[in-house]
């Protein structure tokens, strides 16, 4: 079921086009990943899905709705984003993070009640980690930290979660942790669009991957029809090849 569709779209900043005629579906229960080289629009198509930037050209529907005639209370309710990091410049516990994530849920002079801090503590151990529910959120690890993020995404009860490269930064344990709870999410029925400089990721836990070339082109699909040798190399500008080791996993290497 699609949970949203973009068509004909158009994005960039005034009169700067970044990338025309994007066309894309995202699906419940699907990981779709966003691939493309740095500077190629990325984070232009973030800010434009997420309501911050207007479209320049375009359709985005969520739901029955265009998107950019939601409210932003409404588009949280479709909508929710895990930043790559943020800075804990006051003392939140954890909980106090991810009832954040209720905001969208409250009126303007009201405060979260005991089912926002339920919701926010179901979270939590939903990605298993509520015995970090009291913890100094500037005293976490940078995988925890990744999962609280996530957390409050979840706590905005969003049918789409928009995480910008959710494992940059993360040790190779952390990044396994955290790949597995994003499949684990979008197996129980989420849409999730993440971005990664990492094909090797879409292998292993995409549905779909959109990847936004070097000409502005977008190719949609399932991960083995997209991320071919020839497209991999095209994408990035540097002849790479693709080997599927004897488990399964896909290897891409430079020749
Ligand atoms: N506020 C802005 N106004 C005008 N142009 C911008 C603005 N922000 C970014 N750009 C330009 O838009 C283009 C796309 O940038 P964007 O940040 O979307 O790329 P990206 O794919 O996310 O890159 P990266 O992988 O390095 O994060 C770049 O050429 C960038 O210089």
């Amino acid at each position: 079921m699609s949970v949203l569709a973009a068509r004909d779209l158009v994005i960039g900043y005034g009169s700067t086009m970044i990338a025309d005629r994007l066309a894309f579906d995202l699906s419940a229960g699907t990981v779709t990943c966003l691939l493309g080289p740095n500077g190629v629009g990325k984070t232009t198509l973030f800010k434009t899905l997420l309501g911050l930037l207007p479209k320049l050209a375009g359709s985005i529907r969520v739901g029955d709705a265009e998107l950019a005639s939601l409210s932003r209370p409404m588009l949280a309710r479709h909508l929710a984003y895990v930043p790559q990091s943020y800075s804990a410049d006051f003392a939140y516990t954890v909980l106090d993070l991810v009832v954040m994530g209720r905001t969208a849920h409250l009126g303007i002079f009201s405060t979260p009640t005991q089912p926002d801090v339920n919701i926010a503590l179901e979270m939590l151990d939903r990605l298993g980690i509520a015995a970090l529910a009291h913890h100094d959120a500037r005293q976490l690890s940078g995988g925890q930290r990744q999962l609280v993020l996530i957390a409050r995404a979840l706590a905005q009860q969003a049918k789409i979660i928009v995480m910008d490269e959710p494992t940059a930064s993360l040790d190779l344990a952390n990044r396994i942790q955290v790949l597995r709870k994003v499949r684990a999410l979008a197996d129980d029925g989420l849409s999730i669009l993440l971005s990664t400089h990492e094909p090797e990721q879409a292998f292993a836990i995409a549905d779909q991957v959109l990847a936004l070339g070097p000409d502005k082109q977008l190719e949609t699909g399932p991960v083995d029809e997209v991320l071919t040798p020839e497209r991999l190399s095209h994408l990035y500008g540097v002849a790479l090849t693709v080997e599927k080791t004897p488990s399964g996993r896909h290897v891409v290497t430079a020749e």
